[in-house]
């Protein structure tokens, strides 16, 4: 599995921890920035990071801003994508089951590195259920490519 991994200015040590995170659990992925404390805009990194995880050049993706919010909006603007912000190791789990989320968004704002560690590991380490889900995320696709 492949991962994409992005944050503006308010998510940079919360996605040095995540790299550090991936790199243990000997996982591929491709860090876009922001790597800098510099102010930027949460699009610049959220959209490009949603990009290639709609065509496959990533197989998930995980956003990291002050509060998540920015980044799960906007990557949910591009086609395909079903990113989840999450705070909470139930929700982690429950969004991979039923949701099929192929973005996890976390805030460093809002959790500490210890957690944010446990959510990332069960979201990866959880399988879609199918099923009713399926119909349900096929209908919000459905409206997706009217
Ligand atoms: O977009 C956000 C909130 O929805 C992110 O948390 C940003 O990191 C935050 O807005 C950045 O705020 P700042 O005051 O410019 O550092």
């Amino acid at each position: 599995m492949k991962i994409v991994l992005a944050s503006d200015h308010g998510g940079i040590n919360l996605s040095k921890e995540i790299a550090d995170l991936l790199t243990e659990l000997n996982i591929e992925f491709e860090d876009i920035g922001c790597n800098c404390a510099d102010s930027v805009d949460y699009p610049d990194y959220g959209i490009p990071a949603a990009e290639k995880v709609a065509n496959g050049e990533a197989d998930r993706g995980i956003l990291i801003c002050g509060t998540g919010i920015g980044m799960s909006i906007a990557a949910n603007k591009v086609k395909g994508i079903r990113c989840a912000l999450v705070h909470d190791v139930f929700s982690a789990k429950a969004t991979r089951e039923h949701n099929d989320s192929n973005m996890l968004a976390m805030g460093e704002r809002v959790i500490g590195p210890g957690l944010a560690r446990e959510i990332v590991q069960t979201w990866l380490g959880t399988e879609f259920l199918g099923g009713r889900h399926a119909n349900r995320i096929g209908k919000v696709a459905d409206y997706e490519n009217k």
